[in-house]
């Protein structure tokens, strides 16, 4: 049994197909990376799996659970962490302070255990540095891994990665690679968005194109980065 699956899911805004019937499934211990031009409905594919958005038409299952229309924290509660293309963290508490909320509201946890969940993913992510620092005087590179670390408190089988790797240097790319393959050793299953093609390479099993809201292409990451109509699409190459 997959651990997410898709059927046939849709969203309109006013007269826009935002997501066009799209079906997929995720194994347990995958990682699926997706890919698509800006405005093809990465995002909003993520906001229907996380519960953010609601679907016009089709169903999410999670676990075997018909969760279409379970609300998204309840969705977290059962195991799905998400990180915001745009950070999103509560500025005025600290780092520290961000992750325990998420431990305790989005994981469950008591508070006494959620503490020790926050350290151990300080540890993870690098944050150690931080932790006492309100989490809105952060640089950019450590808002984008306290997004990653927040999701993380939320203890997730699955973790929706949007675009975490954009911005970043050659070297932090890397830093991060490596910290999501170590994730990903552990045994979380993950999806990530990312227009940072050579760093979602390094991590996915598998990639997904979608193209104004509908599936382009699928399968192993070599065939999919070789199919004629792909580079057309999504890289702008004439074949
Ligand atoms: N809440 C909304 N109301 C109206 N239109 C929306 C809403 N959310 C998304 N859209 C529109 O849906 C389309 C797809 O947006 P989405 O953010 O899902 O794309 P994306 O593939 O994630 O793009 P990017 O790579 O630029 O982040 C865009 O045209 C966007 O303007």
């Amino acid at each position: 049994m997959p651990l997410l699956a898709l059927h046939s899911v849709s969203k309109s805004y006013g007269a826009l197909k935002v997501t066009d019937s799209i079906s997929l499934s995720v194994q347990k211990g995958e990682t699926l990376g997706i890919l698509g031009p800006n405005g093809a409905g990465k995002t909003t594919l993520f906001n229907l799996i996380s519960g953010d958005a609601s679907v016009n038409a089709g169903r999410v299952e999670y676990n075997g659970e018909d969760v279409t229309a379970l609300p998204p924290h309840l969705r977290c509660r059962r195991g799905m962490g998400r990180s915001y293309q745009v950070p999103q963290p509560f500025g005025n508490m600290s780092v520290f302070e961000n992750l325990v909320t998420a431990a305790c509201f989005g994981g469950g946890q008591t508070e006494r255990a959620a503490w020790d969940t926050a350290v151990q993913v300080l540890d993870q992510t690098g944050l150690m540095p931080q932790a006492n620092k309100p989490a809105g005087s952060l640089t950019l590179l450590n808002r984008k891994r306290l997004e990653l670390a927040r999701a993380l408190a939320t203890g997730p089988q699955l973790l929706l990665l949007d675009e975490i790797a954009g911005g970043l240097t050659e070297h932090e790319a890397h830093e991060l690679v490596e910290e999501l393959q170590r994730i990903k050793a552990s045994g979380v299953t993950m999806i990530w968005i990312e227009h940072v093609v050579h760093a979602l390479l390094s991590v996915a099993d598998r990639l997904f194109v979608i193209n104004f809201g509908q599936k382009l292409a699928e399968g192993k990451p070599h065939d999919v980065m070789n199919d004629p109509e792909v580079q057309r699409v999504y890289m702008g190459m004439e074949v």
